[in-house]
């Protein structure tokens, strides 16, 4: 059995937010910058060279015992945690909520000592007909809701419902709004569609966040993500995000790689700092670990906060638990013993 050593676990989670930089720079948030095209025409990618990197990652870095638990519960902090189903309703999304505001049953919390850290998940993800049932179950607490948007998966209706569809959820409370691209603007090369889409996009969202799915699974070449990622960019999304959940394909390592570094190169150009969501999944504990090495290794520690990190997940608070539960007692408990997560 471990043995448990909760300071261990409070000192890597209470130390204040590190200021954003990069290379000693420091960043600002995101803003729209007018669309420079010479930037896409020079994007590059060595596919091979990002595959290598991806298969390694797990085996350059690996944490164990009180440090694991520690990074595990940022990956609570940094999860949308999400229902995005057909049959979902308002029971559900309350129950979610709750989920949301005490991610882990309580004999962890005590376990692990660290009830006063009062760990909440990043935010929660919802279809726009249930935004105002989070933001009523959330009252009190600083757990952001998510509105997916703007023809959420395929993004095909009519351009201005899917610019009055992200009005409604800002009315509505949506503190942040996912918003999908048209993928064939990607495939087609119409940078400067794709741009004035997001842009417009972002102009809707008002004070609320905005990430950009770019539906990568459908992007056919890492190239075009790296394009798509940096026009996203330059259109003013404060997060890109690789998937809907709802492609053949979802988030990949390999992708998140591209898009990490497009985020890098955009930083060391601009100044300023976009935010990164793998999404669709992602289900398992050390999934998370993975993506959380490569957000270290690619970005930096400010890139391990909720406010430039996040995943997009339905189910991987279930593993997170089980993993913190075999961490605390060195036994397994059975899944369903962890519904809404
Ligand atoms: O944005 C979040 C995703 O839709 C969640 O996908 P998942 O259900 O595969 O975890």
């Amino acid at each position: 059995m471990f043995t448990v050593k909760p300071m261990a676990i409070r000192q890597q989670e209470q130390h204040a937010a590190p200021a954003v930089e990069l290379n000693g720079h420091p960043l600002e948030p995101n803003r729209c910058i007018p669309l420079n095209l010479d930037w896409i025409e020079e994007v590059r990618v060595n596919t091979s060279a990002v595959e290598r990197r991806a298969s390694t990652i797990d085996t350059r870095r690996s944490v164990k015992k009180q440090w694991q638990a520690a990074w595990l519960l940022r990956a609570i902090a940094c999860m949308d945690l999400t229902t995005l189903s057909g049959d979902d309703s308002v029971e559900r999304v309350k129950r979610l909520c709750a989920k949301a505001r005490h991610p882990l049953q309580q004999h962890l919390v005590k376990g692990l000592g660290i009830e006063d850290l009062h760990l909440t998940t990043g935010a929660v993800c919802v279809y726009h007909a249930f935004v105002e049932t989070a933001v009523k179950a959330l009252e009190g607490t600083n757990i952001p809701v998510a509105a997916v948007s703007t023809g959420f998966p395929a993004g095909l209706s009519p351009l201005e419902q899917r610019v009055a569809e992200i009005r409604r959820s800002v009315e509505a409370g949506a503190h942040e709004i996912d918003i999908v691209i048209t993928r064939s603007h990607v495939f087609n090369g119409e940078w400067q569609a794709l741009y004035d889409e997001v842009a417009a996009f972002k102009e809707a969202c008002g004070p609320a966040h905005m990430k950009a799915i770019l539906g990568t699974g459908d992007l056919l070449t890492l190239r075009n993500v790296a394009r798509a990622s940096m026009v996203a960019m330059m259109a003013g999304a404060d997060f890109i995000k690789t998937s809907t959940g709802k492609e053949a394909v979802n988030a990949t390592i390999p992708v998140s790689l591209v898009m990490v570094r497009a985020i890098r190169e955009y930083a060391e150009r601009t100044g300023y700092a976009v935010g990164f969501k793998p999404a669709g999944g992602i289900k398992t504990a050390k999934q998370a670990l993975t993506w959380l090495y490569v957000m270290k290794d690619e970005l930096g520690r400010p890139w391990l906060e909720p406010s430039l990190f996040r995943f997009g997940a339905s189910s991987m608070l279930a593993d997170i638990e089980r993993q913190l539960e075999h961490h605390l007692t060195g036994r397994y408990s059975a899944a369903y013993r962890h519904p809404i997560a």
